[in-house]
C-alpha cells in the first residue's frame, strides 16, 4: 500500500553530545539522515517523504539531500520544541485526506522495507499499528526515591519503535485532540491511544535502533558492516 512518511529530524540531538545536531553525524561518510531517507528512497511504496528540519538547518539538509539524489523529499518544513509538535508540523503539509501517514525517527537508519510492509498492512481507519520488539529484561517501576513500587508483568510489555502507520484521518484527528487538550505523549501511537484509537503491534527487528546516545554510534557501525557482509 502506498504511503507518505514524515520524518521529524528538528532535534537537538543533547545525549548524543556530539556538539551538532545527530542527524549530521557521520556512519561509513554518510550523514544518519541521509542513511535514514535512503531506506524510503528505494522502497517502490513510498510516494513522499516529508523531512522536518530546525529552521537554521533547513537549507544544510537541502545541501544534502540534492548531492545524495533523494528524490522523494516533497518537503522541509521547519519543527517545534518538542517531537510532537515537529510531527504535527509535518502533518500540516499533507493534503491528500485518503493517505496512510507513516512517521519515522530520522534517528533510526536500520528498519528493513519488509518490517514497513507489514507495518502498513495493518493499518485501517481506526487502527493504527506500530514496530515493536517483546523486551527482554525485567521492568520495575520506581519512585522518585528510587524504591521499587511495582514490578510489571513481562509478558505484556513491548519496546516500540518507528515507522508508526495510521491513516492519514486518524492521525491528524489525534494531534488535533492532543494540541487541544494539551496531552503530551512520547510517540505517536500514544496520541491515536488517548483519543480511543486502536494500535496493533507488530512484531519488529531489535536491529531498529533509535541511535541516542554515544554508546549507540560503535552500534551502528557494527549494524552498517554486518549488513555489508551478508550483502556479498
Ligand atoms: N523537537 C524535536 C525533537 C526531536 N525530533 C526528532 O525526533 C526523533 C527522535 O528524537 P530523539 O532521539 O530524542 O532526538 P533528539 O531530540 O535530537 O535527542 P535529545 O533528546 O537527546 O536531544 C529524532 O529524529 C529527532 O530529530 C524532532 O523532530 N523535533
Ligand atoms: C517515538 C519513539 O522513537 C518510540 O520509541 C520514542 O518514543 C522517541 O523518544 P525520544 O525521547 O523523543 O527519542
Amino acid at each position: 500500500m502506498a504511503y507518505t512518511v514524515i520524518i521529524p529530524a528538528a532535534g537537538q540531538g543533547k545525549r548524543m553530545n556530539a556538539g551538532e545536531n545527530k542527524q549530521f553525524l557521520k556512519l561509513q561518510s554518510v550523514p544518519l539522515i541521509v542513511h535514514t531517507l535512503q531506506l524510503f528512497e528505494k522502497d517502490e511504496a513510498c510516494e513522499a517523504m516529508i523531512v522536518v528540519a530546525n529552521k537554521d538547518e533547513i537549507m544544510e539538509m537541502k545541501q544534502l539531500f540534492s548531492k545524495h539524489g533523494l528524490s522523494k523529499v516533497a518537503a522541509i518544513v521547519p519543527g517545534g520544541r518538542e517531537r510532537q509538535e515537529s510531527v504535527y508540523a509535518g502533518l500540516l503539509e499533507i493534503k491528500k485526506a485518503e493517505s496512510v501517514v507513516l512517521v519515522h525517527d530520522g534517528a533510526r537508519p536500520f528498519v528493513r522495507p519488509e518490517e514497513i510492509q507489514r507495518l502498513v498492512a495493518e493499518v485501517g481507519e481506526a487502527q493504527g499499528a506500530v514496530l515493536a520488539t517483546k523486551v527482554t529484561d525485567t521492568i520495575k517501576k520506581g519512585s522518585r526515591e528510587q524504591m521499587v513500587t511495582e514490578t510489571l508483568a513481562r509478558e505484556e510489555l513491548w519496546a516500540v519503535q518507528t515507522p508508526q502507520a495510521f491513516s492519514y484521518k486518524l492521525l491528524k484527528k489525534a494531534h488535533d485532540a492532543a494540541k487541544k487538550n494539551g496531552f503530551t505523549g512520547t510517540d505517536d501511537a500514544g496520541l491515536v491511544e488517548h483519543i480511543g484509537g486502536r494500535i496493533r503491534l507488530v512484531p519488529g527487528d531489535e536491529e531498529n535502533i533509535k541511535l541516542t546516545t554515544p554508546y549507540d554510534i560503535g552500534i551502528a557501525e557494527m549494524i552498517l558492516e554486518k549488513r555489508k557482509e551478508d550483502q556479498l
